[in-house]
């Protein structure tokens, strides 16, 4: 299969249903080991950084593909940390376009 990071997010609407908790820990199993998820609701990414720049430059690259996928995360951010949570509302539950954000911002760091 395609790796989850080099594919892209579907327009999601509804309909779909929300992964169970199998797919949910098997797609995990793709990302780096900052992802959690939440039950099957969410997924929650903590990165760490040295300073507040290297911080606000990490959230505003999550912003750019937030932007370029039309799937938006929920960042909040301190001086030297940053936490993602990722689900998708129009299914009240994680859809594979959380899994490929995720993917796209592990890109980011590792
Ligand atoms: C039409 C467009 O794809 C939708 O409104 C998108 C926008 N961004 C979104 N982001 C998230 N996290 N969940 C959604 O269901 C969602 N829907």
């Amino acid at each position: 299969m395609t790796e989850l990071a080099e594919r892209h997010c579907a327009p999601c609407e509804g309909g779909t249903q929300p992964m169970n908790a199998s797919d949910v820990s098997e797609r995990l199993g793709q990302l780096s080991d900052r992802w959690t998820s939440d039950g099957d609701a969410k997924i929650v990414g903590q990165f760490k950084f040295k300073n507040y720049y290297h911080t606000q430059a990490f959230v505003n690259a999550v912003a750019y593909i937030a932007h370029c996928e039309d799937h938006h995360p929920d960042i909040t951010f301190g001086y030297n940390q940053c936490t993602i949570e990722l689900t998708t509302h129009a299914i009240n539950g994680l859809s594979d376009n959380d899994f490929i954000s995720a993917a796209k911002i592990d890109r980011l760091v590792d």
